[in-house]
């Protein structure tokens, strides 16, 4: 593996008495797609919050040359772009201006007036979330669907190295999932390290160059998905088995009963 970009060592999130993450390191390359996968309230959730720097967290994180804790909020907020589940925004404003607010860790605080360089990004971004016909409309006026490619388009645009995306195709029909896990496949090659937090297995075997397994706030597996993904590390992690073959070269990976 290409040297690392972004490392976790004892990384844990403590709330009162509990532990939502326990111990978490790993190491991970730039150009890189890993998916974070694991139960409900394994800690996936707040693994990307403590990471993003939104939660406070023991342990290090070491970004580049650079440990984390010692990064500015905004010289963070360029380093790693953030897609929250859910994603709500409350206010009618157009999407092009929701999309320029990930440029405003870059100092483009003015939607309405963007610098070139920040107008370019984006464009980028709103023509790879296929969000052309949509610039215009006001945010509030749009489906589930159209909300959560807007929200990723606004994470696009800070293009950050680090890009972690809180189950980016939840809501989004199959056409789109399948856009999105390739968009954002395409920002790993292009150099980023992309963290995806999903459920769909299928799309973790398929997409993913990494995955991380959580149950219970531990890091109970990592690896490629062949290994990640394995019958052993499923039935562990989910109690469940899985369908298996192959297409167009592909893995296909279907959640089944358990064994
Ligand atoms: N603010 C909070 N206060 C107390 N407990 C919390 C808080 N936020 C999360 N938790 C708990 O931490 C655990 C991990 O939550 P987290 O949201 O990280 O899980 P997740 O793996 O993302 O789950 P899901 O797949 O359901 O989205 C859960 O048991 C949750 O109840």
């Amino acid at each position: 593996m290409s040297a690392a970009y972004l490392s976790a060592r004892g990384l844990g999130v403590r709330l009162g008495a509990r532990d939502l993450i326990a111990d978490v390191s790993f190491d991970l390359p730039r150009g890189c797609l890993t998916a974070v996968i694991g139960p409900n309230g394994a800690g996936k959730t707040t693994l990307l919050r403590a990471l993003a720097g939104l939660v406070l967290s023991r342990g290090e994180i070491r970004v580049g040359d650079s440990n984390a804790a010692a990064l500015s909020i905004r010289e963070r907020a360029l380093r790693f772009a953030y897609l929250p589940q859910g994603h709500a925004v409350h206010w009618p404003l157009p999407v092009r201006d929701v999309v320029a607010l990930g440029r405003y860790p870059h100092g483009a605080t003015d939607p309405g007036n963007l610098p070139r360089r920040d107008a370019e990004a984006v464009a980028r971004a709103i023509a790879a979330a296929d969000l052309g016909s949509l610039a215009d409309r006001p945010v509030t006026e749009l489906s589930g669907g159209e909300k959560a490619r807007v929200a990723l388009a606004r994470v696009l645009a800070v293009e950050a190295p680090i890009v972690l995306a809180d189950e980016p195709i939840a809501s989004l029909d199959p056409r789109y999932q399948l856009d999105v896990m390739a968009l954002l496949r395409d920002t790993a090659l292009g150099g980023a390290l992309v963290l995806v937090v999903t459920h769909d297995l299928g799309l973790a075997a398929r997409f993913a160059d990494r995955v991380l397994v959580l149950k219970d706030g531990r890091l109970i597996e990592s690896g490629p998905p062949s290994a990640a993904l394995s019958p052993e590390v499923l039935a562990h992690a989910f109690h469940i088995g899985a369908f298996r073959a192959e297409h167009d070269g592909s893995p296909v990976l279907v959640p089944w009963v358990a064994p």
